[in-house]
């Protein structure tokens, strides 16, 4: 039968996301504000990995990603919350008849060390993504002193999701 007429009830996405590390800017992933000297720089509130995540969710449901959805060059997202961008993908993606399965994100972040952090931005990740922290994992890596990335010149986030449409 063809795929088309009875397409299969998953999906997988993809997004990777970096942003430059500066000074005079606030460092927040996973919407949790860390304290460190330098932070994202970007349009929005530069959050590399809710970026990676939102772009794994619209990619998954064949919706584009998050730069065509919201414009680097509109003025309504300087400064913007990215946790209210995920939750305004997670709509568009719903009403294509998707929920999210899980999410596993990587990010690459020389420093500072993540790991302490890492139980609240889930926490923050499910809320949005209306689903239990079980089905969210994050990791953090250093990227051994390697590259743009090793020197700390900024933080890259790959992430996967699974979506399904419900029976
Ligand atoms: N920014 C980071 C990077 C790493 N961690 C934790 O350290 C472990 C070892 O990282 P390597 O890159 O040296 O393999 C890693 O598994 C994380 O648990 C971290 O907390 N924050
Ligand atoms: C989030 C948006 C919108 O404010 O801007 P940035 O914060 O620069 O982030 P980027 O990862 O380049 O993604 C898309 C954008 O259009």
């Amino acid at each position: 039968m063809s795929n088309e007429i009875n397409p299969p009830p998953f999906r997988i996405g993809q997004g990777y996301d970096v942003h430059a590390l500066v000074a005079d800017r606030k460092l927040i992933l996973g919407g949790v504000h860390i304290p460190f000297a330098k932070g994202l720089l970007g349009h929005s509130d530069a959050d590399a990995l809710l970026h990676a995540i939102t772009d794994a969710i619209l990619g998954g449901a064949g919706l584009n990603d998050i730069g065509q959805l919201f414009p680097d060059t509109d003025p309504q997202y300087q400064g913007m919350d990215s946790r209210i961008l995920l939750r305004s993908a997670l709509q568009k993606v719903q009403a294509a008849g998707f929920q999210v399965g899980n999410i596993d994100a990587t990010i690459i972040c020389q420093q500072p060390k993540l790991a302490t952090y890492l139980p609240e931005m889930i926490g923050h990740i499910a809320a949005d993504l209306a689903v239990t922290p079980s089905h969210i994992n994050l990791k953090a890596k250093t990227n051994e002193s390697l590259g743009h990335l090793g020197r700390g010149e900024g933080i890259a986030v790959h992430a996967v999701a699974l979506l399904y449409k419900p029976s």
